[in-house]
């Protein structure tokens, strides 16, 4: 397993590129099975994720290209509805194959779902929404077959807005009898993609970005070419590690609409930015400010995805700062590293305190989770020494080429085996 070493305090400064969207060519990759079509995927990031959604879709008879940062699926000879137990437990995102499989075939054997651990993550919503469209369940020994001789339109009234649980609902309902109405739906960048790739399909989606979407099922997908939106957690990183750094940087191809509720907090933290058409430039402060609160919600709401990382430069802003994590049960993993790094955070429940301290100092930690892994990494970036990141296979299931961009910006960090 791979570790980074960095030795912290560089000012990063320069310009990177921001990669296409993990969350959203993941649920978009598995779309590809949806018609007997074939998909051109464009600004599709290179990341363990990505590649493990390949494999799935290559074992289920899908013909798999890749040519740098496009993807190529044509799943016009799929052949197969039973997902591979050990590929679905790599990754979250592989359950999103189940509304997708079922619009295709009408059937699909797969298990829990893996993913970070960042508390427990049921998939009762995705399976209460595909049980009121028709569908049957039967769970044993950790397997779901499901079945449906033809998917339902419905009105389904989601508990909580759950991104995976509105994606799994589309994608069964692109094909269904009828019209399907998703309300409470979960209102994330990612979901507009999903809509925007589908409708390019000859899908007939819309509402996706409000918190009702109207599926009205189609019987045809034709051959599609699509461009991944940029990812916002990527660019949020970036924009902490200017700021954690008192740094300079450029991010280039982004999403400026998306990213609003992370560079409110950073400005609050003390950075200035500034816009150009897709990129901005933002500037980090001599002392960081603390927040009095940083609360985690669904989207347009600060994102938990972005948590891990606020709070590691919050450990070294002037003063105190709350966090509140309301998306996930257990997500604050990355606390216990970065006090062994020096920092002052008291978890109570699913609210952080974090008193800043003078300075961070380097140490090993280890990365849990893919967004605690970044949260290391940017405190390993100003922190006083060397610090080693160990287990970065979670940080590469989100982030291409981290080190090398890392580098390019002027830090001093290391990938070793
Ligand atoms: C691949 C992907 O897009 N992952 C993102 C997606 O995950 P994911 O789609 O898993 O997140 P959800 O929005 O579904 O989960 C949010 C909350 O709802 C709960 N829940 C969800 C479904 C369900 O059936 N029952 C239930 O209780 C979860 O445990 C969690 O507490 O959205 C999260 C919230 O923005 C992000 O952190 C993840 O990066
Ligand atoms: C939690 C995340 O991803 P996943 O849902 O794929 O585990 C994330 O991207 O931060």
């Amino acid at each position: 397993m791979g570790k980074y070493i960095i030795n912290g305090g560089k000012k990063l400064a320069g310009e990177v590129n921001i990669s296409g969207a993990k969350n959203a060519v993941l649920p978009i990759l598995a779309a590809t099975v949806v018609g007997q079509n074939r998909s051109t995927i464009f600004n599709t990031p290179n990341l363990r994720d990505v590649e493990i959604m390949e494999k799935i879709l290559l074992s289920i008879g899908c013909v798999v290209d890749r040519m740098d940062n496009i993807i190529y699926v044509d799943s016009r000879q799929l052949n197969s509805f039973v997902i591979p137990d050990d590929l679905v437990r790599e990754m979250r995102s592989s359950i999103i194959l189940m509304g997708a499989m079922l619009s295709r075939c009408g059937e699909v054997i797969i298990s829990y779902p893996g993913g970070c651990e960042i508390g427990p993550r049921p998939i009762d919503l995705h399976l209460k929404a595909l049980k009121e469209m028709g569908v049957t369940i039967e769970e044993s020994h950790g397997f779901l077959h499901c079945k449906c001789e033809k998917l339902q339109g419905c009105e389904i009234q989601l508990d909580y807005p759950s991104v995976g649980a509105t994606e799994n609902t589309i994608l069964a309902a692109v094909k269904a009898k009828g019209t399907t109405i998703i309300r409470n739906a979960a209102r994330e960048p990612e979901i507009i993609d999903l809509q925007t790739y589908l409708n390019k399909c000859g899908a007939k989606v819309s509402g996706a970005g409000t918190s009702i979407i109207k599926i009205e099922g189609v019987d045809k997908f034709k051959d599609v070419k699509h461009t991944i939106i940029s990812d916002r957690i990527v660019a949020g990183t970036y924009m902490a590690a200017s700021t954690i750094t008192g740094g300079e940087v450029v991010l280039k191809n982004i999403e400026i609409d998306y990213i609003q509720a992370i560079v409110a907090k950073l400005k609050e933290a003390g950075s200035l930015v500034y816009y150009d058409s897709n990129s901005l430039k933002i500037v980090g402060p001599k002392k960081l400010n603390s927040i009095e609160m940083v609360q985690t919600l669904p989207y347009p709401g600060f994102p938990t995805d972005m948590q891990a990382q606020m709070m590691a430069l919050l450990s070294i802003a002037n003063g105190t700062s709350i966090i509140s994590e309301t998306v996930f049960e257990n997500r604050f993993k990355h606390a216990e590293e970065l006090i062994r790094m020096g920092a002052n955070i008291k978890i109570i429940g699913r609210v952080a305190v974090v008193k800043g301290v003078k300075e961070l100092t380097g140490a090993k930690v280890k990365s849990k989770d893919l967004r605690g892994g970044a949260s290391l990494v940017l405190a390993g970036l100003t922190a006083k020494g060397t610090t080693e990141v160990d287990n970065i296979c979670h940080i590469e299931r989100g982030y291409e080429d981290f080190d090398l961009k890392l580098r390019e910006l002027g830090a001093d960090i290391e990938k070793v085996k």
